[in-house]
């Protein structure tokens, strides 16, 4: 499948534009209790060596069993990105030395993965989207750990994590920009969560991106890449996409040329620094584990598994836009993380009337409750105001007990001190002044009091806002705007 990629952002040089190209390699620690090929817990931060089994570490004639549930995920993982399942996989022995793999090899999976070819569409902040495209997903065990801070004059090693499941998830050199690198690993971090294949927690090490960055003169072949490994926070790719990019671009146009090598990126200065070039890389003499049979499943299984799938990020937003109303914008920014998205559901599921006020519950969540809740740095799962509280809060405005700008008094009363807000209303009085005397009353009062404004709304009808902000304000906000805009326009003659 050919995806269509975006525009790109070209960089300019000192001789001419240069385009980026950008393939990322992620590695998602696969949400199970045990590992890929042994009982033991992939709980995080257990003591060290705690959580291995003689499997994990390697002991002679130790065999290694699959995990069927690591399977089932990354079947459930390939389904979300729409792609190919491959009823038989292969494991191989990746080879190389290294202290924390004690196998001295590592089980992936190299001519035959799990998953094929699929795709991610991938929402862009200014609305738009675009498609990424998959070229495969493999499962393989993941390394320990060297400790170098623990002795002075001696490393250490933690085989927690050795044997723990990944999923090595390669994109195609589908992106043109870090913005774009930046927008596909979010959106891909959203479906894994989405599905409960992986946490995405990026400051744990459970998500992390090995990134491909090439440039080259627009509409010429690819470059040679770099791989920057192990970025594991979606700030430091965009960083360090930045400056791989204008390195290349700063050795071509002094008529060098790009090795292909492997670098580290260094958060602290912002660089990028060789690590090993193609010369030194590994020969991993690939071959099929004889401990392993081929991995083989029912097309069944695969039916199975996506008649369970939940529903994922670009469904739940088309279902916003289309029956509920809500922007494109709207809708990306609240199915963007799951906790909003529940969060935003639950709100519907108490609203009067979510058909009426679905829309007015989106800009409740994403303007007023995401706006105060990022300036106190609060997750939504600490949200003061709750979901059945902000409901209530909408069907008050939506019935006509309360206005706008009152919901907006009432919305702060909730967050500071809690409580029932249809009770607060009436014990506050807060309630929207309905009766059409008592509004009339007020606005003869204003219309009598002010003969030159009068005189100017007569031959400039807009004029009528100021008219309906001081009758706002002079009943406190309690009145309905429509209510007096309409009086108003009887009384003036508009
Ligand atoms: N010219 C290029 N510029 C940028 N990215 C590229 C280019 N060619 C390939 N890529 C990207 O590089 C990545 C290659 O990953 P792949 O897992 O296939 O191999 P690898 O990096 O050689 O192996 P390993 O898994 O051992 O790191 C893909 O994401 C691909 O899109
Ligand atoms: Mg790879
Ligand atoms: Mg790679």
């Amino acid at each position: 499948m050919n995806a269509p990629v975006k525009p790109s952002h070209l960089i300019k040089g000192a001789t001419g534009e240069w385009e980026m190209v950008i393939g990322i390699e992620v590695h998602a620690q696969v949400t199970s209790n045990a590992k890929l090929f042994s009982g033991a817990s992939t709980a995080f931060g257990g003591d060290p060596n705690s959580h291995v089994s003689l499997v994990d570490a390697a002991m002679p004639g130790m065999l290694p069993v699959i995990n069927e549930e690591c399977v089932r995920q990354a079947v459930r993982t390939g389904l979300g990105l729409n792609a190919r399942i491959n009823l038989r996989s292969v494991f191989d022995r990746k080879n190389y030395f290294y202290p924390d793999l004690p196998q001295g090899y590592q089980i992936s999976q190299y001519k035959s993965p799990i998953v094929g070819e699929g795709e991610v569409v991938v929402d862009l902040a200014d609305g738009t989207s675009f498609v990424v495209g998959i070229e495969r997903l493999h499962l393989e065990q993941d390394a320990g750990k060297s400790l170098h801070d623990q002795h002075a004059d001696m490393s250490a090693i933690d085989l927690n994590r050795s044997g723990v499941a990944l999923m090595e998830i390669v994109s195609r050199p589908d992106m043109r920009s870090s913005e774009q690198a930046r927008a596909y690993v979010t959106k891909l971090r959203t479906i894994l969560r989405y599905l409960g294949t992986c946490d995405g927690d990026m400051e744990k090490g459970n998500l992390r991106a090995d990134v491909n960055v090439s440039v080259r003169r627009p509409g010429e072949p690819f470059g040679t890449r770099c791989e920057i490994k192990n970025v594991n926070s979606i700030r430091f790719i965009g960083q360090a996409i930045e400056y791989e990019a204008r390195r290349q671009i700063g050795i071509l146009e002094d008529g060098g040329g790009i090795d292909q090598e492997t670098r580290l990126f260094d958060p602290d200065k912002g660089e990028t620094r060789a690590m090993r070039s193609k010369e030194e890389a590994h020969d991993y003499r690939y071959f099929p584990d004889p401990d392993l049979l081929p991995l083989e499943f029912s097309q069944g299984l695969v039916d199975a598994l996506k008649a369970d799938l939940p529903e994922l990020p670009d469904q739940k937003k088309a279902r916003f836009v289309t029956d509920l109303g809500l922007t494109s914008y709207d809708a990306a920014v609240l199915v963007s993380e799951h906790e909003s998205a529940n969060f935003y559901e639950s709100v519907l599921a108490d609203l009067a009337d979510a058909r009426r006020d679905g829309k007015a519950a989106a800009n409740w969540v994403i303007n007023e409750l995401f706006g105060r809740l990022n300036k106190q740095g609060l997750s939504i799962e600490a949200s003061p105001v709750s979901a059945s509280q902000l409901a209530a809060i909408i069907d008050l405005i939506g019935e006509g007990t309360i206005s706008g700008k009152i919901a907006k008094d009432l919305f702060e009363i909730v967050w500071s001190e809690g409580g029932d807000p249809r009770a607060l209303v009436e014990a506050r009085g807060m309630k929207q002044v309905t009766d059409v005397g008592a509004i009339e009353k007020v606005v003869d009062d204003i219309v009598a009091a002010n003969p030159d404004k009068v005189a100017q709304v007569r031959a400039k009808p807009q004029m009528i806002g100021w008219f309906v902000g001081q009758v706002m304000k002079a009943s406190g906000g309690k009145v309905n705007p429509q209510a007096v805009n309409d009086l108003l326009k009887a009384k003036l003659g508009l």
